[in-house]
C-alpha cells in the first residue's frame, strides 16, 4: 500500500504539492489524474524520495520513505522510461544487473530474473540484445526491471505517453497482471480513456491537492456526468490538460 498524508512541497514559489493526502491499495489499480502542473510528477518523485517533502509523510508499506529508504524502496518499482535501456545488454543481462543493485546476490539475481521473464512471458526476446527491440519489447524489459525483486508496490509516471495502441495494449495487460497477483499500482495519466479502463480507484488533484477521489462510477455519479471526462471537467473547472 501507497500512503501519502499531508504532503506538502514548494518548489520556487510554486506549492507543487499543498496538504496532498490519499492512498492507493494492494490488489488495485489506482490512476492520479490532473491537468499539466498539478503535481502528478512531484508527489511520484517523493512517493519514491527522489524528492523530499517540506511537510508531511509518504509511506510504502507503513514505512516512512523519508525516514527509511532503503528499507521503503525494497517494497517499491519504479516504471523506468523505456528507452533508456542498455543497448548491448539482453533483458537477463539487463534485469539480472538491476536485481543485484537492489541488492540481491547473483545467484538470487538470476534466480528472480527467470521469474520475471515467465511472468511476464519473455522467453522470446529474454537472450536477444535490447538494440532494435520493438517499443512493446522495450516496454516489457523495463516493467521487469521494475518488478524483478518483486515490490508489492509499482509507480509509473505516464507509462503511455508516446506509445502506439499496441505498446499502449501490451502495457495495459500487464498492469492488470499485476493488479491480479496483488500488487498496488500507482499511475498518473492525462488519457481519460485509460484511466476509466484501468483504474479501481481515481485520484483527481490540480493544484498539488485531492479534488476529489474515487471509482470512476462514482465520480461519475458524484457530478452528474456520463464520462470521466465529463466528470474531469466538473470537477477541476477546466479542461485543460486533458488527452482523449
Ligand atoms: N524543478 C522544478 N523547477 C521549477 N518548478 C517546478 C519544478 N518541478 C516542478 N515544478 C512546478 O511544480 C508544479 C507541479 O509540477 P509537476 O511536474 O509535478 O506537475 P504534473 O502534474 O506532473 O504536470 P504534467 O502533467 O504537465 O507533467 C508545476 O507548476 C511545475 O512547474
Amino acid at each position: 500500500m501507497i500512503k501519502v498524508t499531508n504532503l506538502t512541497k514548494k518548489i520556487g514559489d510554486v506549492n507543487a504539492l499543498n496538504d496532498l493526502s490519499f492512498s492507493a491499495q494492494n490488489g488495485k489499480i489506482t490512476g492520479l489524474l490532473g491537468p499539466n502542473g498539478a503535481g502528478k510528477t512531484t508527489c511520484l518523485r517523493t512517493v519514491f524520495g527522489l524528492l523530499k517533502a517540506d511537510k508531511g509523510i509518504a509511506e510504502i508499506d507503513g514505512i516512512d520513505v523519508a525516514k527509511n529508504p532503503m528499507a521503503a524502496k525494497q517494497n517499491l518499482g519504479l516504471f523506468p522510461d523505456p528507452c533508456g535501456l542498455y543497448e548491448r545488454l539482453t533483458p537477463r543481462e539487463y534485469i539480472t544487473f538491476f536485481a543485484q543493485l537492489s541488492g540481491m546476490s547473483e545467484v538470487a539475481a538470476k534466480e528472480a530474473t527467470a521469474k520475471v521473464l515467465e511472468k511476464l512471458s519473455m522467453d522470446d526476446i529474454a537472450d536477444r540484445r535490447c538494440q532494435g527491440f520493438s517499443q512493446g519489447q522495450r516496454m516489457k524489459t523495463a516493467l521487469a526491471q521494475a518488478v524483478v525483486h518483486n515490490p508489492s508496490n509499482i509507480i509509473l509516471d505516464e507509462p503511455t505517453r508516446g506509445l502506439d495502441v499496441m505498446s499502449t495494449r501490451i502495457l495495459r495487460e500487464l498492469l492488470l497482471l499485476l493488479k491480479a497477483q496483488g500488487h498496488c499500482v500507482l499511475f498518473s495519466s492525462h488519457v481519460m480513456q485509460e484511466v476509466a479502463a484501468l483504474c479501481d480507484h481515481v485520484v483527481i488533484m490540480a493544484n498539488g491537492k485531492v479534488v476529489a477521489e474515487g471509482s470512476v462510477e462514482s465520480l461519475c455519479e458524484r457530478t452528474g456526468k456520463d464520462s470521466l471526462e465529463e466528470a474531469f471537467i466538473d470537477l477541476i473547472g477546466s479542461d485543460e490538460g486533458i488527452a482523449a
